[in-house]
């Protein structure tokens, strides 16, 4: 079912301070903000030659990365995205197996403009986990 990591996404308290921290400390290529407000997030993405990584930073009141950033006040590994061929066969039989997917169940339009569904990180040993469609 899985393919290739995506991205590896980090919640952070403050995203200018961390896009500056990346490209000043880190050398690295960092995407400019977007805000996601489907998803309560902004986000950037820090591009690397074999995958990439998700900086993101609460956007609204209902930002589900706001309890994680109470629990984790510095910031933190919050996600691992795999990539899947078919999200609703990869959901299906994961529903079949007992795993939890989060929200209503239908994939969402992710920051790739791509199909995005969220795993309970209790059902994979304390990690959330992301399938995008590719
Ligand atoms: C940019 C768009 C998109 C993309 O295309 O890449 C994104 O990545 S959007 C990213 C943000 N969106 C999401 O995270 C959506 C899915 N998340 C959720 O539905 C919720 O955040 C959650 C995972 C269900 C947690 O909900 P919350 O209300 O925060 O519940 P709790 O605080 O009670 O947590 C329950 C339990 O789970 C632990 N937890 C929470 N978040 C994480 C995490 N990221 N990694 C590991 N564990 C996590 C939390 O600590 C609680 O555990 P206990 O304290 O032991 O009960
Ligand atoms: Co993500």
């Amino acid at each position: 079912m899985l393919g290739r990591v995506n991205h590896i996404a980090l919640a952070v308290p403050d995203l200018g301070r961390a896009v500056e921290q990346y490209r000043s400390m880190l050398g690295a290529s960092v995407t400019e903000p977007e805000a996601l407000p489907e998803h309560g997030v902004r986000v950037v993405f820090v591009t690397l030659s074999n995958t990439k990584v998700e900086l993101l930073e609460p956007l609204g009141a209902d930002s589900p990365i706001s309890a994680f950033l109470a629990k984790n006040p510095a910031g933190g590994m919050h996600h691992i995205c795999y990539e899947v061929d078919d999200i609703l066969s990869a959901r299906d039989s994961l529903v079949a197996a007992g795993g939890r997917v989060l929200g209503d169940g239908n994939p969402k339009t992710g920051a790739h403009g791509k199909p995005v569904l969220f795993l309970h990180p209790k059902d994979f040993f304390g990690t959330l986990i992301e399938l995008e469609q590719v």
